[in-house]
């Protein structure tokens, strides 16, 4: 008997899941997750989650009183040490600029798959338009095309991958850019000053020069959201990662439940990275994370990952390392570089860290 021929990983790689949708194709073997491994929980998607809410105005700005301060320095403490992740308010991006990212990024995709193929990276590459790299044998694939770009520093920029359509988008990119360095500054003094340390020390070990790259990610409706993930359980490799989203989707895992990001167009979601969690020697987790397809509505959402500069040597702080708290990570250098190796075969990386 014939067996089902299932086109080499390659092959469907090469292909964009939107245009799949459009020619009403299934999501068929590569992109089923293993049985019992991910999508299990469905109804987890209405559940209204006790994601903690950091004010970063309150963290910030003159105007807040000593007291205040520290109770949002604790929660943010408390929230980074627990969660690894809180739903961002005050950050001081305005809700148009929220708008016109999100706008930008869907006119984006919405493009004919000739115009956004000018940006196609090859199947090896990352930068660029299309889906992750290879997956290793055996790896699920995910229901989702995005578009990465470097976008800081800027003498990093491969502006031969920027969309020139819609028209606005390079000068909407340019500034949300600008406005993300502005949130990664406040957010990396308020995680030092949440830990009693000097509030610059993250920043240093950042570097000036510290890299932004921008994944703009969609997920197209699925008919199966039961077999098929948009985007598989992962941690991410930068320092931290900062997204915004349109519906929700997006899971994190805590204490073995996965629980769901609410809907919140004006929030920024930050959520640590391994690189945070060996610079915080452990203090600060990197959550597990994921992102459950669905079958009536599409999703964009706009990832900007935050890591250190090229060639920079990062370790655990120095007064993080005590004789309740030993030296958990090794100093690392260019650890999204490793990350990458795993992600690929569906791993985790931060045991290379460990001491
Ligand atoms: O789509 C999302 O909300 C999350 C995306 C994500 O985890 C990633 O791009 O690493
Ligand atoms: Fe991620």
């Amino acid at each position: 008997m014939a067996a089902i021929s299932v086109p080499p990983v390659e092959v469907l790689l090469s292909k964009r899941v939107q245009e799949m949708v459009l020619h009403g194709e299934e999501p068929l073997g590569p992109y089923i997750c293993r049985r019992g491994e991910d999508v299990d929980e469905k109804e987890d998607i209405k559940d209204t989650s006790p994601i903690p809410i950091i004010d970063l105005n309150r963290l910030s700005s003159s105007t807040t009183s000593d007291k205040e301060r520290e109770e949002e320095l604790e929660k943010l403490r408390s929230a980074l040490s627990t969660w690894g992740c809180f739903q961002g308010i005050g950050h001081g991006i305005s809700a148009s600029l929220l708008d016109k990212i999100q706008q930008v990024s869907r006119e984006f995709f919405k493009q004919p798959m000739e115009e956004k193929n000018k940006y196609a990276k090859s199947v090896v590459e990352f930068e660029g338009y299309g889906a992750d790299p290879v997956p290793e044998q055996g790896q699920s694939l995910d229901w989702s095309d995005r578009l990465f770009l470097q976008v800081f520093p800027e003498d990093r920029r491969k502006y031969n991958f920027w969309p020139q359509l819609p028209i606005s988008f390079r000068e909407v990119l340019e500034h949300y850019t600008e406005k993300m360095k502005m949130v990664a500054e406040i957010t990396s003094k308020a995680m030092a000053r949440s830990l009693k340390l000097e509030e610059n020390c993250f920043l240093e070990q950042f570097g000036k020069q510290a890299q932004l790259h921008a994944r703009f990610n969609y997920y197209s409706p699925c008919q199966r959201p039961d077999l098929v993930l948009g985007l598989k359980p992962h941690a991410d490799g930068s320092g931290y990662t900062i997204i915004l989203q349109d519906e929700v989707g997006l899971q994190v895992l805590k204490d073995g439940k996965w629980y769901t990001i609410p809907k919140d167009p004006t929030a920024l979601l930050v959520l640590m990275a391994d690189q945070m969690e060996i610079m915080s020697n452990g203090i600060f987790k990197s959550p597990v994370h994921r992102v459950l397809s669905n079958s009536e509505r599409d999703r964009i959402s706009i990832a900007m990952f935050y890591t250190p500069e090229v060639g920079k040597e990062i370790g655990p702080e120095d007064s993080l390392v005590n004789e309740d708290r030993p030296k958990m990570y090794k100093t690392v250098k260019d650890y999204a570089d490793t990350h990458m190796e795993f992600y690929r075969r569906g791993e985790r990386s931060i045991h290379t860290a460990q001491i």
